[in-house]
């Protein structure tokens, strides 16, 4: 193994879109469907609402279709919960864990996110771990503890066999239209890639590392020439075709 060779561009729709947003994936695969041979894998994460119909639509194309979040057990008494069995089963292959907002709406520590990877492993889906650092954090000068701290806690030594997939999202550049500097991206991608190399070798050096927080049509060609940029998580500009596309052909 070594240094990931396809970059991954993957959307995260959030708790946006009903049926009507299907049109949305209709319009990507038809813009995919004109452009063979793109540099990028690509990746929508749609509500678990539109998942299966997502996936239907996915067929035949070159997107997949991922989850936001599963439980860290198979299945059992825990309402409005989804699990991975569930997630594959409605036909996502990834699984987007401990995002920021996860982690602030319902309290997921490194802990739960740890076992929520496991649990997405074990069914057979690739999770998409999330860490980032608040403002304060970074103005303290302490993001690069932060992010090392998360990825320690929240990544499973199971981890290492399959294909890992991080998302570098600092919460302040979420959904703000501001971005980190190139620089300070550069310098947190190259210090997780240090951090996952040391823990899983090979297997670390495979890993791919998304930059997530304001990424745009304007900017994604930038960001993504960064080194150790693998790819990148899309919030807001994943919502239309059209600019989620333009995210894909600049990578
Ligand atoms: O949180 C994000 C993706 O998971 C980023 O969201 P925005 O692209 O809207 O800033």
């Amino acid at each position: 193994m070594s240094t990931p060779t396809r970059p991954l561009i993957a959307g995260n729709w959030k708790m946006n879109g009903t049926d009507a947003a299907l049109d949305e994936l209709a319009r990507l695969k038809t813009l995919l469907g004109e452009a063979p041979g793109l540099a990028a894998e690509v990746l929508v994460c749609p509500p678990s609402t539109l998942i299966h119909r997502a996936a239907q639509i996915a067929e035949g194309s070159d997107f997949r279709v991922g989850g936001q979040d599963c439980h860290w057990l198979a299945s059992g008494a825990h309402t409005g919960d989804i699990s991975a069995a569930m997630l594959l089963d409605a036909g996502a292959s990834h699984v987007i864990l401990g995002h920021s907002e996860r982690r602030a709406d319902h309290g997921e520590t490194d802990a739960i996110v740890r076992e929520k990877t496991k649990a997405a492993l074990a069914g057979g889906l690739v999770p998409i771990v999330c860490v980032g650092e608040t403002e304060a954090e970074r103005v303290e000068g302490r993001a690069n503890r932060v992010i090392a701290e998360q990825l320690a806690g929240s990544l499973p030594d199971e981890s290492g066999a399959g294909p890992m997939v991080i998302a570098y999202e600092p919460v302040w550049a979420i959904g703000t239209g501001r971005t980190a500097t190139l620089a300070d991206i550069a310098e947190m991608h190259a210090h997780m890639r240090a951090l996952l190399v040391e823990r899983f070798g090979e297997a670390g050096r495979a890993a791919r590392l998304l930059y997530g927080g304001s990424v745009k049509p304007s900017n994604a060609a930038e960001i993504l020439a960064v080194p150790d940029v693998d790819g990148a998580l899309v919030g807001g500009a994943s919502l239309m075709a059209d600019d989620f596309f333009s995210i894909v052909v600049a990578a």
